[in-house]
């Protein structure tokens, strides 16, 4: 389903908060980069979803929990890496974060980013609580999506924290022409599997998929098509976690004029009440995303 119809935030002093939020992001992103080469190892823990943490995604989280946690109209936080949001102020907002998104690609050194979502409502909110969200892509370029006030830009990131924004009002292309699935292809379901295999036919798209949520979706912001992590028959719910993960990816394609869809509605319209449920999650061009839900059906 696409929306166009994403909640904002209206009160002076929440856009404040926002446009604060964005900074800690685009002003932290370099240090957590920075901090990267030494942190490529498995730390000792496990976070709540049951994987094993690297030690960058401890060190992501606790940079981020300080500095988001001390803006004023901050209320609460949580993050993947933690069981429980925290308090951290009387705000009238609340953030949460995936410190790092394809962590697993630290391995090989492949494409990872860092996601936010700000919603106007405890955690864990509704995805119609949202009132802004954005990812850092750390790429050859350090890059930041944010979606606000009902448009989305994009901004460089550079070395020094100082930031620019490259483009404003990012929209979807309208052909398509990328796809990327995850999960093991044994493991998805048939009727996922039959929707990939007619996707996979049309000679104009190719396959791109590199097990990063974040470099997989900003391709499809780039070149348009289909981005899922579908249900699986191990995992009816999939992997991709909804306050942390589906929701804001939800909420900056549809702002981008994209659709969102957990098989048969916006992921924006989800109901999961617990801070680390997990839902299936498929974006990209409406079209797209329509052919998804029919034969999801
Ligand atoms: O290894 P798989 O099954 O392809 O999973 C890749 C997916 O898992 C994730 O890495 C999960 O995110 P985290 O790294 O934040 O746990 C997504 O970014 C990505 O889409
Ligand atoms: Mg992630
Ligand atoms: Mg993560």
């Amino acid at each position: 389903m696409a929306a166009h119809d994403v909640n904002t935030a209206d009160s002076t002093e929440d856009v404040r908060t926002i446009d604060q939020v964005v900074d800690v992001i685009a002003t932290t992103a370099p240090e957590i980069r920075t901090g990267l080469p030494g942190r490529r190892v498995a730390s000792e823990e496990e976070n709540p979803s049951g994987e094993t943490q690297m030690a960058a995604d401890v060190f992501a989280d606790v940079l981020l929990c300080e500095r988001i946690g001390a803006l004023d109209g901050v209320s609460e936080y949580a993050s993947e890496e933690r069981p429980e949001s925290i308090d951290v102020g009387s705000g009238n907002l609340s953030v949460a974060v995936d410190p790092l998104d394809g962590s697993s690609n630290l391995k090989p050194n492949n494409t990872m980013g860092t996601i936010f979502a700000v919603y106007d409502a405890p955690l864990p909110a509704h995805g119609r609580d949202l009132v802004a969200a954005g990812y850092v892509l750390y790429g050859p370029v350090m890059t930041m999506i944010v979606a606000r006030k009902g448009s989305v830009d994009e901004f460089v990131i550079y070395d020094d924290s100082s930031y620019e924004l490259v483009r404003e009002d990012v929209t979807l292309p309208d052909e398509g022409t990328v796809y990327g699935f995850g999960g093991r292809v044994p493991d998805w379901t048939e009727d996922f599997e039959n929707f990939a295999r007619e996707v996979e036919q049309d000679a104009s798209r190719k396959l791109r998929y590199g097990g990063s949520m974040i470099g997989d979706v900003n391709q499809i912001l780039s070149y348009g098509g289909i981005f899922s992590y579908p249900g699986l028959q191990s995992a009816p719910e999939g992997k991709l976690r909804v306050q942390f993960e589906g929701y804001p990816i939800g909420y900056i394609l549809e702002t981008a004029g994209g659709a969102s869809s957990d098989g048969t509605q916006s992921l924006l319209d989800v109901d999961k009440d617990e801070l680390h449920a997990r839902t299936p999650v498929h974006i990209g061009n409406e079209s797209l995303i329509d052919d998804l839900e029919a034969a999801l059906d």
